[in-house]
């Protein structure tokens, strides 16, 4: 049988809170491959989309659909591990007194291993098994620009470096589709250049589809096949970087007319 062509379909998602309709029946769907855009000004509900797909906050109504799978309302662990999606923060997380190597491996060895317990099991098996983490592990730190880093505590590392570091973590456990919130904030050209990069070479090479949530219009641009635009919880425009760019509504709502 082969792979359905849609990855993730998410039907009449609406989510409130309290007088605020955050997210009001929004329709959405990626294709296998795809990199998708969601863009919109500051409130619109980009990020209560994200929580309300990705298990951390309950939608009111509305469908999530993973492959043709059912997954509304799963807790985001379950999502991650048996669904292989994973999202981002708009804060960065890694292991500040653990090496960029560790991190990588560690963030592997969550999804490798059936339980936490059996991370620590001196068996041949889980030997050869986080052998094979580190050798993911220094591949990614090699794709993403941080091999001469490679043993620094991530702690010392820049805010861009440790957004790479986090990218890379995700990268580990072979996702199929990654939710990436605003993963060029707070981070100098030339460190957006490479997270581009490793966004592109991540969707060519390993087959990982993406949604990003991007305020920069120029990396919409140059990462994105499509963009859906949000304003005030409701899908305002969707259509090509150019075609999203071009239009009026848009234009008054976020571009600034
Ligand atoms: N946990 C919450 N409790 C109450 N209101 C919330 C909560 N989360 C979001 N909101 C409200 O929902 C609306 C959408 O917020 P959301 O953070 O999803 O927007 P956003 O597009 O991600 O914004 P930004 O670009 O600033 O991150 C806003 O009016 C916000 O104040």
């Amino acid at each position: 049988m082969t792979a359905p062509l849609t990855i993730l379909e998410v039907k009449g998602l609406t989510k409130s809170y309290g007088a605020v309709r955050a997210v009001d029946s929004v329709d959405l769907h990626i294709d296998r491959g795809e990199i998708l855009g969601l863009i919109g000004p500051n409130g619109s509900g980009k990020s209560t989309f994200f929580d309300c797909t990705t298990g951390l906050a309950e939608p009111d109504t509305g469908k999530v659909l993973l492959e043709g799978t059912e997954i509304t309302n799963w807790p985001l662990n379950r999502i991650a591990r048996e669904g292989r999606m994973l999202r981002s923060f708009q804060k960065t997380v890694v292991f500040k007194q653990l090496d960029v190597e560790e991190n990588l491996v560690i963030a592997g060895q969550m999804f490798a291993f059936p339980s936490v317990a059996s991370t620590f099991s001196f068996g041949r098996a889980a030997r050869d098994r986080v052998a094979g983490l580190r050798r993911h592990a220094r591949e990614l730190i090699e794709l993403t620009g941080l091999g001469h880093v490679a043993h620094m505590p991530a702690g010392n590392l820049s805010g861009g470096q440790q957004k790479l570091i986090q990218f890379a973590s995700m990268l580990m456990p072979d996702p199929r589709l990654i939710m990436l919130d605003e993963p060029m904030a707070g981070i100098n050209p030339k460190l957006i250049e490479r997270v581009v990069d490793t966004i592109q070479y991540a969707n060519r090479e390993m087959g990982v589809s993406f949604l990003v949530i991007e305020h920069n219009i120029d990396v919409v641009t140059n990462l994105c096949s499509r963009a859906i635009v949000l304003d005030q919880g409701r899908k305002l425009c969707e259509g090509t970087p150019a075609e999203v760019i071009a239009n009026k509504d848009v234009r008054e709502a976020y571009l600034g007319g």
